[in-house]
């Protein structure tokens, strides 16, 4: 039993315990690349998804549309050369209850970040913003760092790391 940080009604490593010899491919734990940004140090959800390539077109758009608690994983292909998400999408993101966001991808505006109420992962700051050319996919199964991610998973993030799943877990 690992003691959950006081404000974390999880703890990804009990989950981990508990499921580790899960052969399934239900439980699945991301690769730990992922940086902290955000009000939020932990977050859980249903996972809506976004797929899309140095546009934020979709990303936007989700983010501007109700979330009803829902984590957005948005696979930008690990692209470190623009930024998906900045302070004016992670306080839409926060108004319209995104429990969080995972970016397979780069995010800016540090403080803005920090200072929304939602949780956000992202591989690193990028000053550089996308074009939105109207392109991406939304809701379709993706690849996060070689890990699948479909519409209707499970996701936890806390201070160890970010697992799915395919069913919600008990804390
Ligand atoms: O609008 C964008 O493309 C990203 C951004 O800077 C923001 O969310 O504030």
């Amino acid at each position: 039993m690992t003691a959950a940080p006081s404000s974390a009604p999880f703890s990804t490593c009990d989950f981990c315990d508990e499921h580790k010899g899960d052969m399934s491919g239900s439980f699945r734990v991301l690769p730990p690349v992922f940086q902290s940004f955000g009000g939020v140090a932990a977050f859980a959800g249903p996972v809506s998804t976004v797929k899309c390539h140095e546009d934020n077109t979709q990303v936007k758009a989700a983010v501007e549309s109700p979330g009803e608690g829902r984590v957005l994983v948005v696979d930008g292909g690990g692209s470190l050369r623009r930024a998906l998400v900045g302070g004016n999408l992670a306080a839409a993101a926060a108004r319209n209850g995104w429990a969080g966001l995972v970016v397979d991808g780069c995010v800016r505006d540090v403080a803005e970040l920090n200072a929304a109420a939602v949780g956000l992962r992202a591989l690193g700051l990028m000053p550089l913003p996308t074009e939105r050319r109207g392109e991406g996919q939304r809701d379709v199964a993706v690849q996060i760092q070689g890990v699948w991610v479909r519409p209707g998973d499970w996701l936890y993030a806390d201070a160890d790391g970010i697992v799915v799943s395919t069913q919600p877990l008990a804390a």
